[in-house]
């Protein structure tokens, strides 16, 4: 890949964040490789733009990609930088995030290699992850009731429910359980996400979902089930398992991100992808800092971020 570009000039709207064992896509042409840097630092790869054409005009539209543990896997969870990288997409232009994620079931029916569309989060991270864009002398806060997008959400299913055909096998709902890691949960702890009833389990929705909350990004996680955890009789999870069902199941997860992309480009999805519903959202929410209390440094930070927002 010596004489790819390093720059892409038209604003690119929509990105994947893939996860374990989803470190790239296949079947769209690698035009650039961009690697910007933001006031939170460089994001954890550098970022792919693809392009593939429109199902409906045959226009070719960019698509941007990340791979959240670096090209080699070699940041773990807790180490993702996630402002970075959501800041960093946020700057090309991109407004809709389809992040992927390998996950443990914590229920009987969600089997290995079935993929879920959560809806919820709990949120069992430590604190040790930075979390927002607002410190340091400027205060936001925005809306986290429903951590995913609802628009996003619907075109995924409809997409996921089309490939049941080819071995697809999807849950259009589930509570999403964010641990610390790196080490996998205990029983106890298995057991009782289930009580809470916990669907799913992973170690990298937040702080991503809730960061890209702030930057007005509609964001969707589709999640990949690769093990039962440990509440389960049929062995306790390993790194092993979780990568043995990954590769056995990439093709779908491909044509599932692929198939999802694909009705996204779609005109009639032009307003849900550029994410106007979101729009001003965070405008308002870091207005409760006055105009005098705003430190330099957070207001050249969020400047960055938000041009205009918070002159
Ligand atoms: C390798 S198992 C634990 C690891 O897998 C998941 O990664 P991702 O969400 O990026 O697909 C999980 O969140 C953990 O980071
Ligand atoms: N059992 C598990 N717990 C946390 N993250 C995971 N990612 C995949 N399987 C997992």
């Amino acid at each position: 890949m010596a004489d790819i570009a390093d720059h892409y000039d038209d604003p690119i709207r929509i990105a994947v964040i893939g996860g374990t064992g989803l470190s790239s896509l296949a079947d769209f042409t690698h035009v650039a490789n961009l690697k910007p840097t933001t006031p939170w630092g460089p994001p954890s790869s550098p970022i792919a733009v693809l392009q593939h054409p429109s199902p409906t005009t045959g226009k070719p539209i960019p698509i941007a990609f990340l791979s959240r543990h670096g090209i080699h896997h070699e940041t773990a969870p807790h180490e993702v930088p996630s402002r970075a990288n959501i800041a960093s997409l946020r700057s090309i232009g991109v407004r809709t995030i389809i992040a992927f994620s390998a996950v443990g079931s914590l229920q009987e029916e969600i089997k290995p290699r079935d993929f879920v569309v959560p809806d919820q989060i709990i949120d069992r991270t430590k604190g040790v992850r930075p979390f927002t864009f607002f410190e340091g002398g400027m205060v936001g806060h925005v809306g986290f009731a429903d951590p995913f997008d609802n628009g996003v959400a619907e075109v995924v299913r409809k997409c996921g429910h089309s490939l049941a055909g080819e071995g697809v096998r999807l849950h259009d709902k589930g509570l999403l359980i964010c641990m610390e890691g790196p080490q996998f949960s205990t029983r106890a702890e298995s057991n009782l996400y289930r009580s809470w009833g916990g669907s799913v389990i992973n170690m990298s929705a937040l702080p991503e979902a809730k960061l890209a909350k702030e930057a007005e990004i509609a964001y969707q996680m589709i999640c990949m089930s690769t093990d039962y955890d440990c509440w389960h009789d049929s062995g306790d999870v390993t790194v092993e398992m979780v990568m043995g069902n990954m590769k056995a199941n990439a093709e779908n997860a491909r044509r599932f991100v692929g198939a999802v992309l694909d009705e996204l480009s779609k005109e009639e999805h032009a307003d849900l992808v550029l994410a106007k519903h979101l729009e001003g959202q965070t405008k308002f929410a870091g207005a409760i800092t006055a105009v005098q209390g705003r430190s330099e440094e957070a207001k050249g930070k969020l400047g960055w971020l938000f041009p205009g927002y918070f002159e």
